[in-house]
C-alpha cells in the first residue's frame, strides 16, 4: 500500500488529562475514502487534529508522503495547505462576511494573483453546488449551507487529504446523500478523504477502509470487514451495518437473488430516493 498520510505511534494526552491515546498507528492509503469510527470521548477528533497537523503529538510523528511533518511555522503551514481539515461545526470555521469572501481567504494567504484566486473560488463552490451562495452573508445560510461553505473553503486549498470532522452531523437525509455524492466525485477527482462518523451506514455506503478508536485502542481494515463485525463495533458503542443484515434478511425469505449486493440503504430496498433539494 503506498500511505499518502501515515501516523506512527503516536502519542496525546490533552495537558493536566490521562493520555487519550499512546503508540497509535494508522496507515492511510493514496486515494482511499477512511471513515473513522468510535464511540463518544474515543478520540476520533483528537486523532484526526493531529493527522492536520492541530495537534502537536507528545511522542510519535506524522508521515506526509512518506515524510515526516514538522511544526516550525513556515513547515507546518505548507503541510495545512496539502492536508486540510473541516470542523465538525462550520462556526468554528467560517468567520468571512460573505461565502466568496470566505472561501477565497485560503487561496489569498498563499499569495496566489486574482485570478486564480477567483478560479479557485469558483470551482470550490462548483464542487460543493453553491455557486449561488457566493455573495450571501454567511450568518445567514442554513446550518447545512454553512457545512459546504467550510468544505469549499477547505477544497480551495486543492488539498491532497480531505480531513472532516462528522460531516454528516446535523445534515438532513437530501443533505447527506448530496454530501455522499459530492465525497465521491472529491475521491474520484483524486483526493484522499478521511471523515469521522457515528453513522455506520454512512461509512458502510461511502468508505473504502475503516478505522474504530475505542479506550486508546484503535483497529483498521477494509470497511466491508470492519464495519459487519458485530463484536468489534458493540465494543465501541456502535451497531453493525444496516445493509449486509438486511441482505441476510432478505436472502432468507427470497427477496434478494444469493448472489447481489447487500442493499447499501433503506432508500434502495423500497426503490426510492429522498426528493433533491428544491
Ligand atoms: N480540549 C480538551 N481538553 C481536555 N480534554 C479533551 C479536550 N478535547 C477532548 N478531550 C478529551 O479527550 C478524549 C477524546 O476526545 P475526542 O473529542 O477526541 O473524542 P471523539 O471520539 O471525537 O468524541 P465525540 O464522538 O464525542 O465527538 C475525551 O476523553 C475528551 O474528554
Amino acid at each position: 500500500m503506498t500511505a499518502v498520510l501515515a501516523a506512527d505511534r503516536l502519542s496525546y494526552a490533552y495537558p493536566g488529562s490521562a493520555p487519550v491515546f499512546s503508540e497509535l498507528s494508522l496507515e492511510v492509503a493514496r486515494g482511499t475514502s477512511l471513515a473513522v469510527l468510535g464511540p463518544n470521548g474515543g478520540g476520533k477528533t483528537t486523532l484526526l487534529r493531529l493527522l492536520c497537523g492541530g495537534l502537536r503529538p507528545a511522542a510519535g510523528r506524522i508521515l506526509l508522503d512518506g515524510r515526516p511533518v514538522a511544526y516550525g511555522r513556515a513547515a507546518l503551514a505548507e503541510f495545512r495547505t496539502r492536508v486540510q481539515f473541516v470542523h465538525q461545526d462550520p462556526d468554528d470555521q467560517l468567520f468571512a462576511a460573505t461565502v466568496g469572501q470566505d472561501v477565497s481567504f485560503g487561496p489569498l494567504n498563499l499569495g496566489l494573483p486574482p485570478e486564480a484566486v477567483a478560479a479557485r473560488v469558483a470551482s470550490a463552490l462548483e464542487d460543493m453546488e453553491i455557486p449561488f451562495l457566493a455573495d450571501r452573508p454567511t450568518h445567514l445560510l442554513s446550518f447545512g449551507q454553512r457545512k459546504r461553505v467550510a468544505i469549499a473553503g477547505a477544497l480551495a486549498l486543492r488539498p491532497v487529504v480531505l480531513i472532516l470532522d462528522e460531516p454528516t452531523a446535523g445534515l438532513d437525509p437530501a443533505g447527506t446523500e448530496a454530501l455522499l455524492e459530492t465525497l465521491r466525485r472529491l475521491q474520484a477527482d483524486g483526493t484522499t478523504i478521511i471523515a469521522s462518523t457515528h453513522d455506520v451506514d454512512f461509512a458502510h455506503r461511502w468508505a473504502r477502509d475503516a478505522a474504530i478508536i475505542a479506550r486508546g485502542e484503535l483497529r483498521a481494515g477494509p470497511a466491508d470487514t470492519l464495519l459487519t463485525d458485530a463484536a468489534l463495533l458493540r465494543a465501541a458503542s456502535l451497531r453493525p451495518a444496516w445493509g449486509p443484515a438486511v441482505g441476510r434478511a432478505l436472502r432468507a425469505v427470497g427477496g434478494l437473488p444469493a448472489d447481489a449486493p447487500d442493499p447499501r440503504s433503506p432508500e434502495e430496498v423500497l426503490g426510492l430516493r429522498p426528493e433533491p433539494r428544491p
